[in-house]
């Protein structure tokens, strides 16, 4: 299939930072690309068989966790991520012109943007209310309205940029300058992206019950083979109070042997273990493998423990034929 032929949804509207992640794709640009108006609509469309991939916000490097996706991916049929992108995240204040920051009363954005901005906010417009958006872009087309409940968004610059109707009151408002948030593109099941050695892995865990020292036992799976984590959270499974899941990025892929290994004693800690992809960091940096987690380490193990049910000696020999101690 051609890119052009592919379809990809993403959180609309035009302007969001989530098709500014999606834009990153390669052949996006040409491909069929659909704005939704949450973060579950545009997966339920890759569920569904109308498009091919979804682009969505997964973690902030200043929120963290992005609940609605992490919450979507974690259960119902089943998804896998392929590719993920980061977008540095610069945020400025939006009015319809004539409007000063006196006047503002309410001021509208996405959950994620508002705590980003929140410091400044206290600051320089103390009495603002929040009023909830289901993307900073939505909130800004918004004011466009013929009659907006709120004065104000919270939105990227290109957006306030492209519209005439929107004057920007305030620039660079968010709280962290460096902040950056991390999207995936997430599709239906399929064949594993190809091992680049800059991978990451992502599972989710249920926590086994009434179990001491189970979350433990989860992390040991990955600390005894020398797999690093960058993002663990937990999660409610809703189904009734003090049931959680872990959503776990590991670094390597699970083609790497010391990931296989770890999945294998995540499943069996936790047999409803659910594998989200492996898939190449987007920040292409390299994972340092400690020499005796290596795959050739992993094969030399394996290759020993068969030997020995083939019946063959069970220590090495050295040079001269004498046992290595
Ligand atoms: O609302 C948007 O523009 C989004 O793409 C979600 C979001 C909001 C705030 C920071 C990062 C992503």
């Amino acid at each position: 299939m051609s890119a052009s032929e592919l379809s990809y949804t993403f959180l609309g509207p035009e302007g969001t930072f989530t098709e500014a992640a999606l834009l990153q794709v390669p052949g996006a640009v040409e491909a069929t690309r659909v704005p939704c108006s949450s973060v579950n609509t545009a997966l339920e469309r890759v569920r569904q068989g109308k498009a091919d991939a979804a682009m969505v916000p997964i973690e902030n490097s200043v929120e963290g966790g992005v609940t609605a996706t992490l919450d979507a991916i974690a259960t119902g049929p089943e998804l896998r991520i392929v590719r993920e992108a980061l977008v540095p995240i610069t945020f400025v204040l939006v009015a319809r012109p004539g409007v000063r920051l006196e006047d503002i009363r309410r001021i509208s954005t996405h959950g994620h943007a508002w705590a980003q901005c929140r410091l400044w906010i206290e600051e320089n417009i103390p009495h603002a209310e929040y009023v909830p958006g289901s993307s900073t872009a939505a909130a800004a087309v918004g004011l466009l309205d013929e009659d907006p409940h709120y004065d104000a968004a919270i939105c990227a610059p290109l957006v306030a940029a492209e519209r005439p109707g929107l004057n920007i009151l305030a620039e660079n408002i968010g709280d962290n300058p460096g902040a950056v948030t991390r999207f995936v593109l997430v599709s239906r099941p399929g064949p594993l992206t190809p091992r680049t050695g800059a991978d990451k892995t992502t599972v989710v865990v249920p926590l086994p019950e009434d179990r001491p020292g189970a979350l433990m036992e989860i992390l040991d799976q990955f600390a005894s083979r020398g797999v690093n984590l960058s993002r663990i959270e937990s999660r409610p499974t809703g189904q009734y109070l003090g049931h959680y899941f872990f959503s776990i990025d590991a670094d390597g892929h699970a083609e790497d042997s010391r990931v296989a290994d770890a999945l294998a004693g995540l499943h069996r800690i936790s047999p409803a273990t659910r594998f989200l992809g492996s898939y190449a960091r987007a920040d292409q940096e390299k994972t340092p493998v400690v020499p005796h987690t290596s795959d050739a380490a992993f094969a030399a193990a394996h290759a020993w423990v068969n030997g020995i049910l083939a019946g063959a000696p069970g220590v090495l020999a050295g040079p001269q034929g004498t046992p290595v101690i």
